[in-house]
């Protein structure tokens, strides 16, 4: 016998239905249920990582009587392109697949966040179900409905707000996650923390190391409370028209980051680094105290986060994040903190101060 999920409520809005975040083992039972009756067909996209897995799903959608397909997706970030999403939509013409149908999304952010893109572009718009197996996939990518893909010009750069009919959560799936994954999910974990839940770092100061696996005493809690604080944002903010910002806390220099490095960085590492920045512009614009300033450098090096980047590549940096979402002009703009979960808008910050925040990070 397994115990209940636990639920988390994402409410709907910007015209858009509410859903559920289900957090637990064994939820594929679930599946069912959130496809509905009006499905024929079921699409289950997932990386080449996950084969196993997509196949497990895609024959067990068809012994319960949908015409089930899979499509397989590169691993991690070489999914977010658009020729990926184009090979999705040929699959899905082939199949005659319409708008009753429904797409299942399995795997990690990067997976999810193409399967809802295709969900939200094939047909104008289908329902898609998200099955995040990474941390970060759990606690953010998958809730709050943004999807999209990367193009030549940086990050996310295209996509969609068309949140997930519902996610389901198996806390199982992790244990074959290799642990530099496990602990890029901790990055935005962390955040949650730094921007809403100070509760979250207690737990992972009380015992880094524990965090660091599925095993610890603390996974769970750590998980729900991060999806928490994701869930109440986006439930009052999906299209971020002011409040959702503050989840962008640290991703303004992360995304250069991680163009910069072609994507072979994680997203929760370099979320990490621009988090640190980010408390560092906090600190320098006289708005951040110096112990939570150094908190995170403190707390993102014990779960074996990085924290600084090469000192040579600013310039190239800061013209990647002139394309950040939320620039507005030539304004830059960044998430800061006034305090401890006190987030809140840098607007146009001086030249000279973004240079000194960067010192603090240069290797
Ligand atoms: N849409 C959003 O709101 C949002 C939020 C945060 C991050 N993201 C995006 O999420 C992506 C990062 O997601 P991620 O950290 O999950 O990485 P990922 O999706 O790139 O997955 C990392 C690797 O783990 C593999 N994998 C997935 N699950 C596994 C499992 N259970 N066992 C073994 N291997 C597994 C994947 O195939 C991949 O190779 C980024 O593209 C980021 O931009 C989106
Ligand atoms: O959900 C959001 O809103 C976020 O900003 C969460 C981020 O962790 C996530 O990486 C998101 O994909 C970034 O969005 P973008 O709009 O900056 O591309
Ligand atoms: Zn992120």
């Amino acid at each position: 016998m397994t115990d209940a999920p636990t639920r988390i409520q994402v409410a709907g809005s910007a015209g858009t239905a509410p859903y559920e975040v289900l957090v637990g083992s064994q939820l594929l039972g679930e599946l069912p249920g959130l496809i509905g009756t009006a499905a024929q067909r079921v699409a289950v996209l997932h990386p080449e990582a996950l084969a196993e897995t997509g196949e497990v799903l895609r024959a067990d959608l068809a012994a319960q009587g949908y015409e089930a397909i899979a499509i397989q997706l590169p691993n991690a970030e070489e999914a977010k392109t658009v020729e990926v999403a184009a090979y999705c939509w040929k699959a899905l013409g082939q199949t005659n697949f319409t708008r009753t149908d429904v797409i299942v999304g399995v795997g990690g952010g990067a997976t999810t966040d193409v399967a809802g893109f295709v969900a939200a572009t094939w047909l104008r718009g289908v329902r898609w179900i998200a099955v995040p197996t990474t941390v970060l996939g759990m606690v953010d990518a998958a809730v709050g409905g943004k999807t999209g893909i990367n193009t030549a010009e940086g990050k996310n750069l295209v996509g969609a707000f068309h949140p997930p009919a519902g996610v389901l959560c198996d806390l199982a799936a992790l244990e074959s996650l290799p642990v530099h994954d496990y602990v890029s999910g901790l990055a935005e974990i962390i955040k949650a923390g730094f921007i809403a839940d100070p509760a979250i770092l207690d737990l992972i100061e009380a015992d880094p190391e524990a965090a660091r696996t599925p095993r610890g005493p603390h996974t769970s809690e750590l998980i729900e409370r991060a999806i928490k604080v994701k869930a109440d944002v986006v439930s009052s903010d999906l299209k971020e028209s002011g409040l959702r910002e503050i989840l962008n806390y640290g991703h303004t220099l992360a995304h250069a980051i991680e163009k910069n490095e072609r994507y072979n960085w994680r997203h929760g590492a370099a979320v990490a680094v621009g988090m640190v920045f980010a408390a560092e512009l906090g600190r320098i614009a006289g708005r951040l105290d110096d112990a939570t300033a150094d908190r995170h450098r403190a707390i993102l090096e014990s779960v074996g986060l990085p924290v600084t980047y090469r000192g040579d590549q600013w310039p190239k940096l800061v013209e990647t994040m002139k394309v950040d979402k939320k620039s507005r002009g030539d304004r830059l703009r960044f998430i800061v903190l006034d305090g401890l979960a006190k987030p809140t808008v840098l607007e146009a910050p001086d030249p000279a101060m973004l240079l000194a925040a960067h010192a603090e990070i240069a290797s």
